[in-house]
Parts: structure tokens; sequence; C-alpha cells
């Protein structure tokens, strides 16, 4: 797609490290055409592009009053397919809720004219939701997972694709038949990517044993070699809810730890991205760690289906790689910032029963959805921050104007109020605390336009 050189002209809000939230009030972001931010500037008055290199006729783009630009969000788990169910989980707990509530939904997914209608919407609202890359789990559907990529390409969103793989204790109706039909289906989709996107510039597969109480040793050893030969990234759950962890004991009787399940299948590696990582002992941390394997950790699905609480800070202190996910629809929204807010609670939470200094921050909240989930992801100096070289994957977001009681509520700015005293930070965490999509104006995908609300003047 042709694009425009384009300006970026207003306040730029980014993470530099976990507790270093870099505001920058007046600032100016040069984007080439390929989408690639070639020019960063702390001043717009000074820093104005020469007139020259095509750059005197570049689109240029503002900021409204409060607003500023910030880097998109990175989803690092969730589940497109079950999207439908986001809100419905009753007081279930994780297993009982995959036979009632998840399997029956992710079956449905042979309909591919269902499949379509679903994946576009959960496209489309992740992307409203300032999410710019996703790490989704499809169905064991080849035609549906295909057309889930087929989507992420046409809307412009930046997703990894996983067709998910599960040969036991899964209903009848539901499952692979056998280590062999996985791992082809598996590569089924894994070409099909290639022909859409054969440099992954956009969309790439991922393979995605659905968890080791659903995969026999056979099928965990099978993708731990497909992970190994492609090269490609593995998504998985680990350590979610004790009675999955008790199920994984006595289905792997020989292994010392669930994350020791997959290293032995190979499946431990820099490119694992593990969802929840609630209940790991420290001599699992240690074992990731050692693998440089990543965390997903996902807040609003832990409380909902009343998982635990993740020690987050405990896994940053060891240096392990920690991103944020919605796991939709163990978790109920789709929304990153309201993840944020979740993940900054439940951490409130373990520091009710380990201490202070469990607390995230909102900086930090901030970073583990951006710079954070970057890394989990593999996209580390690609996408997370705004730097010269990295792509234009970014959200504006819009306060709203300044107004008291006495004067008309701003409904297109939603909830958050700013009353013109606040500093930067202020309404960075008034943006975390109160905000949602309606303070997403647009958003952009290696400097495409995938989204913008009514108003936007891009
Ligand atoms: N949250 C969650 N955990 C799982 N463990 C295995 N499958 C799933 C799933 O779909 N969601
Ligand atoms: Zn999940």
């Amino acid at each position: 797609m042709a694009l425009h050189k384009t300006l970026y002209i207003g306040p730029f809000i980014h993470c530099k490290t976990l507790d270093d939230l870099d505001i920058c009030p007046n600032g100016l972001i040069g984007v080439d055409e390929d989408g690639k931010i070639s020019h960063v500037s702390r001043d717009a008055k000074e820093g104005l592009l020469p007139a020259q290199g095509g750059w005197e006729h570049a689109k240029i783009v503002r900021t409204e009053q409060h607003g500023f630009f910030f880097p998109g969000f990175i989803d690092t788990h969730i589940h497109a397919s079950q999207y439908p169910n986001a809100g419905v989980f009753g007081n279930s707990t994780l297993l009982d809720w995959l036979n009632t509530y998840t399997f029956p939904l992710e079956s449905s997914f042979k309909d591919l004219e269902r499949a379509s209608r679903i994946y576009n919407r959960v496209v489309a609202r992740t992307l409203s939701h300032g999410t710019t890359t996703a790490a989704y789990y499809a169905t064991v559907h080849v035609p549906a997972t295909n057309l889930l990529a087929d989507i992420c390409q046409s809307r412009g969103q930046r997703a990894f694709v996983g067709r998910v793989c599960m040969d036991r204790l899964s209903p009848d109706y539901y499952q692979d038949e056998s280590t062999e039909s996985a791992v082809r289906d598996t590569q089924a989709c894994i070409d099909h990517i290639k022909h859409i996107d054969p440099e992954f510039n956009l969309i790439t597969p991922i393979i995605t044993p659905r968890f080791a109480p659903s995969c026999t040793d056979e099928t965990l050893a099978a993708l731990g070699k497909l992970h190994h030969a492609t090269g490609l990234p593995c998504q998985t759950h680990i350590s979610e809810n004790l009675q999955e962890i008790s199920l994984v004991k006595s289905l792997f009787p020989t292994s010392d730890s669930y994350a020791h399940v997959y290293d032995t299948a190979g499946l431990l590696t820099p490119k694992t991205i593990l969802a929840h990582a609630v209940h790991l002992t420290p001599a699992e941390r240690h074992l990731i760690k050692t693998r440089d394997a990543k965390i997903s950790h996902c807040p609003a699905s832990n409380t909902a289906i009343t998982s635990g609480r993740a020690r987050v800070r405990t896994m940053l202190d060891e240096g392990l790689t920690v991103g944020l996910g919605t796991d939709v629809s163990g978790g109920y929204t789709s929304s990153m910032l309201t993840e944020i807010r979740e993940a900054i609670f439940v951490s409130r939470h373990v520091a009710m029963h380990e201490g202070d200094e469990a607390k995230l921050s909102v900086e930090e909240a901030l970073y583990l959805a951006t710079r954070g989930g970057a890394k989990v992801v593999g996209l580390e100096g690609r996408i997370g921050g705004f730097e010269v070289g990295m792509e234009w994957d970014a959200q504006m977001v819009r306060l709203g104007a300044v107004g008291g009681a006495e004067e008309r509520l701003d409904e297109r700015a939603g909830l958050v109020e700013v009353f013109g005293e606040e500093t930067w930070e202020e309404k960075v965490a008034k943006w975390v605390y109160t905000g949602d999509d309606r303070n997403t104006v647009a958003v952009w995908v290696k400097g495409r336009l995938v989204h913008s609300r009514e108003g936007f003047k891009g």
C-alpha cells in the first residue's frame, strides 16, 4: 500500500524502561512511506524537517487538546475464536469452563461464514482499543484459521496466528485425530501464511499446542520438532489453575514439573510464549529463565475464572520477560487498557499478601503492554516505542476538552475528566484508570491508518 511521508506533531509518550515513562510534550515524529520512523524531535519548532527530500509535501497529523501519541498495545495472548463469549463465564473455573463454554463455541468454527463474522469483529474491535499486534489462538479448523490470517492482513493488524492443536482429553466432536493430523494441519496453516505474507511482514504463523493436558507426549514432541525445524514461535498455557497442575502431574508422572513437560518436548525456547504462569515454582521460573521463554500475564482472566494471582514483581525481579494478554474469553475484555488496569489491581492484591513492593505502577503496566509485549513476541527494536528505525505502530489518544461541572459533558471523550491543572503524569494515570476506546481516536500499524473515530482529522 502506498503511504505518504507523514509528520505526527504533538505530545508523544512511550516507555523507555520498566519504570521510565518518557513524556515529550512538544514532539514531532517523521514517518517514511514504508511506515518506519525516520525522525524524532523533542521540539516541534526546531525539529521541523528540511523542506526537501519529499518532506515538504508530507502529510501532517496533529493531536487534539490533551491528546498524545502512544505506542500501539501488544496483546500477547488472545483467543480470537472465543470472542463471542467475552463476559460469559459464570462462576466456572478453568477445566469446567473449557467444557461448558469454550469447546462448544470453538467447535462451531467449522462453519466458515460464522468464523468470518466473528473474526472480522474481533480484529476490528481490538484495533479500536489500540491493539496493533495480537498473538491469536484460532481453533483446530484449517480454513477458519487461514481466514483469521487473511482478515488480520486485510484489516492491517500485526498478528501471530495459531491453529490450536489438541489430541486428547477433549470432546469427540472437537479434537485432532492424531499427532500426524495435528502436524499436517498446522503445516497447512503455516503454508497459507507463507503464501499471503512470504516474509511474515505483518502475519506470522505460531505453533500452538493448546496446553499439556490436551496434547499427547507424541504431539508435544512433534510440535517441538516443528518449532525447531521452522524457527517459528510457539505459544501455550502453563500453570494457570491448581487442578490443571494436578492433572499435568498425573498425565506426565515422570516429569519434574509442568515447565519440564514443555522442556522435554523442545517447546521451552526464547520463541515460546507461556500464558498465565500463576503458580510456577521457583525451580520452574529458573528453568524458564534459563531457556529465555516468555511470559504472558493475563490478570483479567486469572481473576474472572479464579485461577489465582500471578507474582509479576517476582518474575520481573528474577529477570523473566513479561507482557500482558487479555486471554479473551477467560478474560472478559478485549481492551488492553482495561487489562493494564487489571494488572495494576491484581498486583495490589499480591501486595496485600506479600508486601508493597509487589505493586505495579501505571508506568510499569504501560511498559508491559508495549515494550514488554514486544519482547514477548520477539519484535523488540521494531515496535513498542518511538525511536528512529522502529515501525509506526501507534495510537492517538484524546482526553477531551477542559470542562467543569457547570459545562456540558464532552460525550465524545468518554469518562476522562480533565480540568486543566493536571501534570502529564496525572493525565496518563487518568487515561489508564478512567479511559476507554472513546479516547483512542486513531490507530496505525506500519504507518497505515487501521482505525479512526468520528471527528479524526487525518
Ligand atoms: N485461559 C485459558 N486457558 C486454557 N488452557 C487450555 N485452553 C485454554 C483456554 O482456551 N483459555
Ligand atoms: Zn488462553
